[in-house]
């Protein structure tokens, strides 16, 4: 690596990003597919010097792009002083190690780019495990196509072990043990969370959960919904962790609101598999709120990765799944483009599929308050009498289910038409049962 220049208050590695075009099946644009991964090593404080679409007709094992090309991109490295270069696909260990030398810099592969982000903004324990675990895995898959190709360079001499051999048998004995730990700890922390989890479904409240393309707004929006104070910036991946909080829904409702990972399309696997609980998670809220960048272009191909990620979500039997969208960001649009997707907003959210907001300003929050309200208000109403001794009783009720109906006889006694989950209606005949009655 050249020497750096500090040239910033905080110096920032210089860079090219290159989307290598031609390579996927995703129905998104090269430019915006390019700007994408712009975005992402940003959020890697990399100084994107240059950035480029290199069409890809037929693979070069050892480079992916042809030697013409090697050489055009070296020239493009130089004259932007790159340090690093970020190549917007998979590479095979060889093809990341030649084009290091093609071009003098370090070579950082997608995967690799979003292991690194995701490392960077986990925000809890359960997080930093999943990440480093998918990290060891990206590295021990590289480790054995290393050693498998300096074998092959060896002229395939086999068993006489050379040192390098043995440094990378020793390296990847470390990961495996690394592995196994880090399993064990990721064990311990989510049955600890199970047990929170549980916890919780006691208290019956119902429970919405927030997803969505990378940077829709989810943390933004959840901040507005909780009035909280959550990591949000104009960086990729602020979210990595479910985090939950209590709202108050209109006439007083509470709900439970949990932020979680941002998606991405082309998650690598390893990722995948280690966010498998915190989906688990969103496939038991008794609400999904898809939030989408409605302003961007890329929006429908972005809602297209997030459905593809639900649908493999497994559902909880008997449940029917509710997904509504949230189109986030109108304050972005102006004009006929403003009116249109307002106007379609508008038709879908009377059939419960759709709110438009901006989480920014505001606007529009509080009708999708209500519309979640409307969504997850199904619990079955119950009349009840209290005696005039039980205020306690009636101050639960008020906390706990939604009281659309309330009078006093003359003897007293308090008539309640209240909202409840079943569950919750067990656990007030247990604490209140004796001096209430229900009436339906
Ligand atoms: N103009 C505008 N910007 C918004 C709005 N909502 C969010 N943003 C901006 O969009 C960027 C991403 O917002 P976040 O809330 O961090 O997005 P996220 O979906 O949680 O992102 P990840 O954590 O990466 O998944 C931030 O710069 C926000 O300020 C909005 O309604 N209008």
């Amino acid at each position: 690596m050249t020497s750096k220049h500090i040239d910033h208050a905080v110096p920032l590695i210089r860079a090219v990003v290159i989307h290598p075009d031609g390579r996927s099946d995703s129905p998104r644009l090269a430019e915006e597919r390019l700007e994408e991964a712009v975005g992402l090593a940003r959020a890697l404080d990399l100084d994107v010097r240059a950035e480029e679409i290199v069409r890809v007709r037929k693979v070069a094992p050892a480079t992916l792009f042809g030697s013409g090309k090697v050489d055009e991109l070296a020239a493009l490295v130089r004259a932007a002083e790159a340090e690093a270069v970020v190549v917007d696909d998979q590479l095979t260990p060889v093809q990341q190690r030649n084009l290091e030398k093609a071009w003098d810099a370090k070579v950082i592969d997608r995967t690799g780019l979003i292991l690194e982000i995701f490392g960077r903004r986990a925000r809890t324990k359960e997080g930093r495990l999943q990440v480093e675990l998918a990290r060891l895995d990206y590295e021990r898959s590289r480790l054995v196509r290393t050693w498998t190709h300096l074998e092959r360079q060896r002229g395939g001499t086999g068993s006489t072990g050379g040192p390098g051999e043995t440094q990378i048998e020793l390296d990847r004995r470390l990961i495996a043990d690394r592995i196994v730990k880090l399993k064990a700890e990721l064990e311990e922390v989510r049955r600890t969370r199970g047990l929170h989890r549980k916890a919780r479904q006691k208290v019956p409240f119902p429970t919405v959960a927030l997803v969505g393309y990378t940077n829709a707004g989810k943390s933004t929006l959840f901040n507005r919904l909780t009035g909280s104070e959550v990591f949000a910036k104009d960086l990729l991946f602020a979210t990595l962790d479910t985090t939950q909080r209590t709202i108050r829904l209109p006439q007083g409702r509470p709900a439970i609101v949990a932020d979680t990972v941002g998606f991405i399309s082309d998650l690598p696997h390893e990722l995948v598999e280690s966010f498998r609980a915190t989906l688990e998670e969103v496939g038991e809220a008794d609400l999904i709120l898809h939030v989408r960048d409605i302003a961007s272009p890329d929006s429908d191909a972005q809602a297209r990765d997030v459905e593809a990620v639900l649908e493999q979500i497994p559902a909880v039997e008997g449940r029917t799944r509710r997904v509504l969208e949230v189109w986030n960001k109108i304050d972005l649009l102006e004009g006929e483009a403003r009116e249109a997707v307002l106007g379609q907003a508008e038709r879908l959210r009377v059939q419960g599929k759709a709110v438009a907001v901006s989480a920014w300003t505001g606007e529009g929050v509080e009708t999708l308050r209500e519309t979640i309200a409307a969504l997850i208000d199904d619990d079955p109403e119950t009349e009840l009498t209290l005696d005039p001794s039980q205020g306690e009783a009636l101050a639960w009720l008020y906390e706990n289910g939604r009281v659309t109906a309330r009078e006093t006889d003359e003897a007293g006694r308090t008539h309640v038409k209240v909202r409840l989950h079943p569950a919750a209606l067990g656990r007030f005949e247990r604490m209140f049962g004796q001096g209430s009655s229900r009436v339906r």
